[in-house]
């Protein structure tokens, strides 16, 4: 049974449309973020303030292989997990992997609401500000994102719900 992986930038919705997707299908769901706060005893941000980037992009390659390993599992991961080669080559043959896009705009608004970014989402670059940064980043990543997926859900302006129905909507169109 496959493992099915939510990829997209920061505040696309992975970790939300986790949990309803898995129940849809009957499938478990992790977030791939709080095993990484759960292996290393502290929070992402204290794992980049303290250890730095590259050794959180290596905690996140350890349970990113592990848990592509698992069956009848829904992965929501961290927006830079398709960073890695090895990560994407692995999501690829595990299952389905849905890329949930979504305007810089939208993931602003939903990046800077969030109560969980101070914990969850350190600065990534230098950039003067957030919207500067998801626009630089977008520019890197869209091309990982779109080799990764093996379907993609525009996200804005739809409730979590909604991308849900679109999700089984497109695993049934390829099953
Ligand atoms: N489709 C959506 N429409 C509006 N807000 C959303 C939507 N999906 C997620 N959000 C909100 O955006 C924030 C980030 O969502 P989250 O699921 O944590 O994204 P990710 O895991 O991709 O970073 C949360 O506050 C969440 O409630
Ligand atoms: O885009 C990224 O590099 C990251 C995204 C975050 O996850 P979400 O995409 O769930 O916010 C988290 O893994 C970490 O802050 C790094
Ligand atoms: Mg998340």
């Amino acid at each position: 049974m496959p493992v099915i992986t939510l990829i997209g930038y920061r505040g696309s919705g992975k970790s939300s449309v986790a949990a309803p997707l898995a129940e849809r299908l009957g499938f478990d769901w992790i977030d791939a973020d709080d095993e990484i706060e759960r292996v290393a005893g502290k929070s992402i941000t204290e794992i980049f303030a303290e250890e730095g980037e590259p050794r959180f992009r290596q905690i996140e390659r350890e349970v990113m292989q592990s848990l592509l390993g698992r069956d009848k599992l829904i992965i929501a991961a961290g927006g830079g997990a398709i960073l890695n080669i090895e990560t994407r080559k692995e999501m690829r043959e595990a299952g389905p992997v849905i890329w949930l896009k979504a305007s810089v705009a939208a993931l602003e608004q939903r990046i800077t609401e969030d109560v969980t970014t101070s914990s969850r989402r350190p600065a990534l670059t230098s950039s003067a500000s957030q919207r500067e940064e998801i626009q630089n980043l977008l520019d890197q990543r869209e091309p990982l994102y779109r080799e990764a997926a093996t379907s993609t859900v525009e996200t804005d302006s739809k409730t979590v719900s909604q991308i849900v129905d679109e999700i089984m909507t497109s695993l049934d169109s390829t099953d």
